[in-house]
């Protein structure tokens, strides 16, 4: 049984007012049961969010360095995310692999230093309209967690969450329709099993891509969607909360 994780990504967005806000709402609002709940918010509020969000809810990183220290000005490794209480990393995110240029080698190089660093990677996967006009959405898709699977060990495997966010759907209003996603979901899973049954059984598989409370409850009723990725809508507390709502 996979517990359903509702990770809100605020990217470069939100506030220290922010923060508080989700903090008063958050320690006055229970999840509901069974519901796994997690906020990527920015380098600077990190530390913050962790000391003043309930520890339910877990507090993840947009990104991290693929090296562990040293002259690398302006980066932050994963080592410095883990001694902020930081428990999940980005990586692979679409606006990390097309605005940075972070190709699969960087993606696997970034997986690879979350999991040294003891960070849970939630590796994003997606394709972009053109692929998926050319009818190439789960040959772009599975090559990617290809890249990246085959590079890890069994145990590092388990330790991943995958998040399928089509690029088209990405802050553009239009979601991919339940059947779109599932149908994808479902070709990540049969993948995951050529790796290895309980791998399959086991990982967390999310939907991202303008996943909101009116559109939530039909993705996440089918049966390989395990919680969303949730952009635009996690930047407002009560969005956040309903779409948790709706995973229980
Ligand atoms: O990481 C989140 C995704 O990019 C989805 O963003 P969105 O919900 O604003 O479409």
């Amino acid at each position: 049984m996979r517990a359903p994780l509702i990770a809100g990504n605020w990217k470069m967005n939100g506030s220290l007012e922010l923060v508080a806000t989700f903090a008063e709402e958050l320690s006055q609002t229970a999840l509901p049961d069974g519901v796994d709940a997690a906020l990527m918010v920015p380098f600077p509020y990190l530390g913050i969010a962790r000391s003043r969000l309930p520890e339910a809810i877990s507090i993840g990183a947009q990104t991290l360095s693929d090296q562990p220290s040293g002259a690398f000005t302006g980066e932050v490794s994963g080592t410095m995310l883990n001694d902020l209480g930081v428990q999940m990393v980005l990586v692979g995110h679409s606006e990390r692999r097309t605005l940075f240029g972070e190709d699969d080698s960087a993606v696997l190089a970034r997986v690879q230093a979350a999991l040294e660093a003891g960070l849970v990677p939630v590796l994003c996967l997606g394709e972009t309209l053109e692929e998926r006009d050319a009818e190439r959405t789960e040959a772009v898709v599975l090559g990617q967690l290809d890249a990246v699977l085959d590079a890890l060990s069994a145990d590092q495997r388990q330790r991943l969450v995958l998040a399928y966010e089509p690029v088209w759907a990405i802050g553009t209003g239009r979601t991919a329709t339940p059947e779109q996603a599932q149908q994808v979901h479902a070709a990540i899973r049969a993948r995951l099993a050529s790796y290895d049954s309980q791998l399959a059984e086991t990982m967390k598989v999310l939907y991202g891509g303008s996943m909101k409370p009116s559109n939530a409850a039909e993705l996440l009723a089918q049966p390989d969607i395990d919680g969303g990725l949730i952009g635009g809508a996690s930047l407002q507390v009560d969005d956040f909360l309903a779409i948790c709502q709706s995973a229980g």
